[in-house]
């Protein structure tokens, strides 16, 4: 099908945080000409689509209810109803989606209405997630909300919003820092900053031969080589505010292995840790130097339960080879994810039960 997949970009944030105002400064843009935005709404009352200006070449579609639980089936009807306008002819082209979810939910939920439906899966592809933290609540927001914590965890994209409202700019570059430590994989922009425009915005998945090896390096690059322990240093960061007993419990984890592994282990250490533990598993992105091809990468992606079809790159990014995971876990012991990955690659640690002891039992995490 020409045309497919379509990309579609999830815009989240908590409540008020700016989507709505973000978005129609967007949808001016000429690059954007030919999107659909689905807006769902929390709440009796449907305004939001009053404050979206339509865009001249735009189609919006509304969605009543919350996206994260009860309209999950009428997302679904809305995309296979744009594809279906555009099949026959309605529609004379549909470049992207952008679907702005309530304030309060969680995205993974949504991303995997979409991912986890047989048709949709062939003509949309998860191009990205865009959190927008507001600079003035950001860091109360994330303190009190673990939703809020789990936007910022699964983003590609972080933007920042009323920046320009913030009274001390050193709490503006606190609230940056833990933005950092809870997903150091995603840029940090400014809403200010008047050329976050779509460039910045979007095509930020691995799909994008533009913009592929530049995402990889950024994930994987630093990360490979130390991993972040939210929990231990995030105190003294932020003036006044000290306890993020959220963010503690979210952590980032880098797993690597020197040479080259059969996809069947990765893709079995990712399916336990997915079907086991997919709601504490809140983003997984990875490079695998596979045993059949080793000179080509295979670029892996997932949110929560999720994962994204891979794609192989032509060449290694950085010329360093090698399986390089980055997880971002809820809640997730770090000595399980490690004796788990080094089981499925054949690495034993020291008193680390081999590949069949897990399969025994390997939806226990230990300790729980
Ligand atoms: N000063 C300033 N105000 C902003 C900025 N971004 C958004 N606002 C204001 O913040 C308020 C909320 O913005 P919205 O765009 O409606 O936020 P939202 O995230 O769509 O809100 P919900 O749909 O309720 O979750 C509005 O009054 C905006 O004008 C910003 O960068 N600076």
């Amino acid at each position: 099908m020409a045309g497919f997949p379509i990309p579609v970009s999830v815009l989240t944030g908590f409540l008020g945080a700016g989507k709505t105002t973000l978005l129609n400064r967007l949808l001016r843009d000429p690059a954007l000409a030919d999107t659909a935005v689905i807006i769902n709404e929390f709440g009796e009352v449907a305004i939001d689509h009053l404050l979206v200006e339509q865009a001249s070449d735009g189609i919006i579609q509304l969605s009543d209810g919350c996206l994260c639980c009860t309209v999950r089936g009428e997302l679904v009807d809305t995309l296979a109803d744009l594809v279906d306008r555009l099949q026959t002819g309605r529609i004379a082209r549909l470049a992207r989606v952008i679907i702005e979810t309530t304030g309060l939910a969680d995205p993974a939920p949504v991303l995997q209405s979409i991912m986890a439906h047989p048709a949709l899966v062939q003509a949309f592809r998860l191009d990205g997630v865009i959190t927008l933290v507001d600079a003035v609540n950001g860091n109360a927001t994330l303190d009190n909300h673990v939703e809020a914590v789990k936007q910022v965890a699964v983003a590609d994209r972080i933007v920042l919003t009323k920046a320009d409202l913030a009274a001390d700019p050193c709490e503006v570059e606190a609230l940056k820092a833990r933005l950092r430590q809870i997903n150091p994989g995603a840029e940090v922009l400014d809403a200010g900053d008047s050329r976050i425009g779509a460039a910045a915005l979007f095509d930020c998945g691995l799909y994008n031969p533009a913009t592929k090896s530049a995402d990889v390096q950024r994930w994987l690059g630093e990360e490979a080589h130390h991993d972040h322990h939210h929990g231990d240093h995030d105190h003294g960061h932020h003036p006044g505010d000290h306890d993020h007993r959220h963010d503690s419990r979210v952590r980032s984890y880098s797993l690597v292995h020197d040479g080259p592994v059969p996809f069947s282990a990765i893709e079995m250490f990712l399916d336990l840790l997915r079907s086991a533990h997919g709601g504490r598993l809140l983003r997984m992105k990875g490079v695998i130097e596979l045993r059949g091809d080793p000179s080509r990468p295979l670029v892996v992606h997932g949110v929560q339960k999720i994962l994204h079809p891979p794609v192989q790159l032509p060449s290694w990014p950085d010329g360093q080879r090698g399986t390089r995971l980055v997880l971002i876990t809820l809640d997730m012991p770090e000595d399980y994810v490690r004796r788990l990955f080094a089981a499925f690659t054949n690495k034993p640690l020291i008193d680390t039960p081999d590949r069949a002891a897990l399969a025994d039992n390997p939806l226990a995490i230990p300790g729980r």
